[in-house]
């Protein structure tokens, strides 16, 4: 069984087609990144895989199971674009609601807290959280129950430097199965072994990245806006 399934998807907003028959498969244990320019449908997947939209037409499934189903969103991890935590609440209330929720020890709170460097703002609230500090804890969120499945929408947006490598190496260090959309070619390199590139709603390439690498013997950023404009 795949533990990330989409066949045939069709995605609407009213009159816009967002996602227009995308299928792709992810191996469990696998980490794979969605690629795509500005408005190509990777934030639409990753909203369905968390069970937050249903599909027009196609099956999304999470471990075979649809992501609107508590079996699959117990497993699953979902770091949104603009995540906007309880904004009345601090940064360690927020993480105790979720763990509370999720049946995680408060001691993960702790070790996020750290890790993340969100010590120094524990007992801040969201609303005076730096954009970069609002994302470290966004990311504690989503990594607090370490989850099976792992979708993450542009994850270092916003993090400074160290904060990135940290978190790059905590990310390669997990076993769980991830897809990871983002912009940023060096990260995905470094992240993943294979990539979905969609355009216009639509799979226009998917293959493991380091052979593309050796076959083509181009830089792997013009490569993939080569991938991405051949098909606009
Ligand atoms: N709530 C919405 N209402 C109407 N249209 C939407 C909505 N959300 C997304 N869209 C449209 O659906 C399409 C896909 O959007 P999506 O956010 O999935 O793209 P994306 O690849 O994540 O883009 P970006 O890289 O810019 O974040 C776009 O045409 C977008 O304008």
């Amino acid at each position: 069984m795949y533990c990330i399934e989409l066949k045939n998807v069709v995605k609407k907003y009213g009159e816009v087609i967002a996602l227009n028959g995308v299928s792709f498969n992810i191996n469990c244990g696998e980490k794979v990144a969605l690629l795509g320019p500005n408005g190509a449908g990777k934030s639409t997947i990753l909203k369905l895989l968390a069970g937050l939209l249903k599909p027009e037409k196609g099956e999304v499934l999470v471990k075979g199971l649809d992501p609107f189903f508590i079996e699959a969103r117990k497993i699953i991890g979902y770091l949104p674009e603009d995540a906007s935590p309880y904004l009345m609440l601090n940064v360690r209330e927020n993480l105790e609601y979720i763990a509370s929720l999720r049946g995680v020890d408060k001691d993960r709170v702790d070790k996020l807290l750290d890790f993340l460097g969100l010590r120094q703002y524990e007992n801040t609230r969201i609303v005076y959280l730096s954009k970069g500090n609002k994302q470290r804890l966004a990311l504690a969120l989503a990594l607090l129950h370490d989850p099976e499945i792992l979708l993450l929408d542009e994850p270092l947006n916003y993090l400074d430097i160290p904060t990135r490598e940290k978190v790059i190496s905590l990310l390669k260090s997990m076993n769980s199965t991830m897809l990871i959309s983002t912009h940023i070619m060096s990260i995905a390199e470094r992240l993943v072994n294979r990539a979905v590139i969609l355009s216009n709603g639509k799979v226009v390439w998917q293959d493991d990245l380091t052979e593309l690498k050796k076959s083509s013997g181009e830089e792997i950023e013009s490569l993939v806006a080569r991938l991405m404009e051949d098909v606009n």
